[in-house]
């Protein structure tokens, strides 16, 4: 694994540089082969970067966006990930409504939706259990208190071995979420997190000993992916 911290001066300077990095990795890998496969961050963080890459003239027949987590809600509400990154970034742009592989949030039962992602994936990418489909690029963002998608601190997702998607919670609530070991499968994942109140979690994130079931984002080391953090100086100033 090849891991690489970056701190950037501020909030413009990161998305800056988030942008930079996710059109550096489309196009190599669009120079390989015939499609790239994304799979997106909700919250609040990545919107700019969503709304930056709205007018990039790239391909977007060859682009495939996938959702790491999801709020189980329906699409129009104000929480979902779906919506922020379709307002953001996926309605303003010339992509196949194909190409476009929103999480289902219409089941009254999160598991059989979870379930039906996980086919969806397996079948997209034509990979089998016990194996993991293979992401050109994950982005992440870092929850306050350390989770990273939907894997929240002290919760049953995060042992989850032998599923591409689960059920994650938090305050009650059901949210669905890429498992760790899908996540680490992956090429190339990016996570992008800003503002001081990040610190705490990052400290522990970043500590050769630290608990990985209390700050989830430790759990993720692609063994043969790139892991990039890029922070912000109010985030992550005493961490390089
Ligand atoms: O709830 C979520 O939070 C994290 C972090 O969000 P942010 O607002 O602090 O940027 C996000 O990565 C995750 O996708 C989202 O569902």
């Amino acid at each position: 694994m090849q891991k690489l911290v970056e701190v950037l001066a501020d909030k413009q300077a990161l998305i800056a540089k988030s942008l930079a990095l996710v059109l550096e990795k489309i196009t190599t890998s669009l120079d390989q082969q015939d499609y790239f496969t994304i799979a997106l961050s909700g919250g609040s963080t990545p919107k700019p970067l969503y709304e930056a890459l709205s007018s990039q003239p790239l391909d977007w027949s060859k682009i495939h966006v996938f959702w790491g987590d999801e709020r189980y809600v329906s699409p129009d509400h104000p929480d979902s990930n779906q919506r922020m990154a379709r307002l953001a970034w996926l309605d303003r742009i010339p992509i196949p409504a194909a190409n476009i592989h929103p999480m289902p949030t219409d089941d009254p039962d999160p598991h059989l939706a979870a379930q039906k992602y996980d086919d969806h994936l397996r079948q997209w990418f034509g990979v089998n259990s016990p194996d993991f489909p293979v992401f050109d690029l994950i982005l992440l963002g870092m929850g306050d208190d350390g989770h990273t998608a939907s894997l929240f601190p002290h919760t049953a997702a995060l042992t989850v071995s032998d599923r591409c998607i689960t059920v994650g919670e938090k305050d009650g609530n059901p949210r669905l979420t890429f498992t760790v070991p899908l996540i680490n499968q992956a090429r190339c994942v990016i996570f992008i997190a800003a503002g001081e109140s990040k610190r705490p979690a990052l400290h522990e994130i970043f500590s050769a000993y630290g608990d990985s079931f209390s700050y989830p984002s430790r759990l993720i080391h692609p063994p043969a992916g790139e892991l990039y953090w890029l922070l912000d100086a109010a985030a992550g100033s005493s961490f390089v």
